[in-house]
């Protein structure tokens, strides 16, 4: 068994096994369940270690994960960069590897860039299908990268949004992003202009100072806040934080690596537990 040698799995193929983030959506909310249900959903999945690469201002994220249900052992590790300036290298990079959970042996190696954009993308469609308000008509996407393109892409296709607004802090990379997608975008001159009456917002930055604020949203509006994943990073300001239910799938990683919790000072109260999604 442990002679064979493992299986590589390139972006390409990663693409055409997987033409829609929505494939995702019954296996990542059974696993958000199980994950959830402590030791009765049989996921171990440790805090994930970041180490900076600090002269060249990244990071290093190793996550590891057991699940009992899937019997399947994997770690992903990702990289990613800040301060890119106008380079078109992608600042988030992935790989995953996946081990024969009886013996150990690495059974394959997956590109995780694909997997991380449509994976991300996925959780924030359940958590919108579960958190947004019934009417909702107008869906907001500040940022233009990577995120910014899977998450239009699931959640066009699962909502029946009225207006798709975008806004970049890079206006032409906003155009650029709204011109390549199938539907009609507006694209916004100001963050303030994008969000404003907008019932689903979704941050997906890179920022490290708030470009979200709480005087803008709409009362009700869902707020998917996907960037400021470093405790001194921040997308949201604190009257936002302060004014919401919070609502985040890992309390230990949200106290630990969310800037916009953290520096919040917000507390996460009681859990709250449902029997599903
Ligand atoms: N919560 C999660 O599970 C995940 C979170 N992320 C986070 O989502 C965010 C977006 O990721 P990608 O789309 O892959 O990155 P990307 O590099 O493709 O796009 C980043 C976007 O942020 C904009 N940006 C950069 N600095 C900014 C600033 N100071 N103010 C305003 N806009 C700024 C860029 O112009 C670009 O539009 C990142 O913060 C990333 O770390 C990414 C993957 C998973
Ligand atoms: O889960 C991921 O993948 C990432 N999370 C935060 C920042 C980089 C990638």
């Amino acid at each position: 068994m442990s002679s064979v040698p493992p299986v590589f799995i390139s972006s390409a193929e990663v693409e055409r096994l997987l033409p829609r983030a929505s494939l995702l959506l019954p296996g990542l909310e059974a696993a958000l369940c199980n994950f959830s249900a402590g030791a009765a959903g049989g996921v171990e999945q440790p805090l994930r270690a970041v180490v900076p690469v600090r002269p060249h201002g990244g990071f290093l994220g190793v996550m590891p994960a057991y699940s009992a249900a899937d019997d399947a052992l994997t770690t992903k590790l990702v990289t990613f960069y800040e301060h890119r300036g106008d380079s078109a290298a992608p600042s988030h990079r992935a790989t995953v590897l996946l081990f024969d959970p009886r013996c150990g042996s690495l059974r394959a190696v997956l590109d995780g860039t694909v997997i991380t954009a449509k994976r991300t993308a996925a959780v924030s469609a359940i958590a919108t299908k579960l958190l947004m308000p019934r009417s909702a008509e107008v869906l907001c996407i500040l940022g233009a990268g990577v995120q910014a393109r899977s998450h239009y892409e699931i959640f066009t296709e699962l909502f029946p949004f009225t207006e798709v607004r975008l806004w970049s802090r890079t206006e032409q990379n906003a155009l650029r992003l709204a011109s390549s997608v199938g539907g009609a975008v507006r694209v916004c001159g100001t963050a303030r202009e994008a969000v404003v009456g907008a019932d689903v917002i979704v941050t997906v930055t890179m920022a490290t100072t708030p470009i979200l604020f709480g005087e803008w949203v709409k009362p009700g509006a869902h707020v998917n806040a996907v960037g400021a994943s470093r405790p001194d990073w921040r997308e949201l300001d604190d009257v936002l934080m302060k004014s919401s239910v919070l609502v985040v799938d890992s309390r230990e990683a949200a106290l630990a690596e969310s800037g916009d919790v953290i520096l919040s000072g917000v507390s996460l109260g009681a859990p709250v537990l449902r029997s599903s999604v």
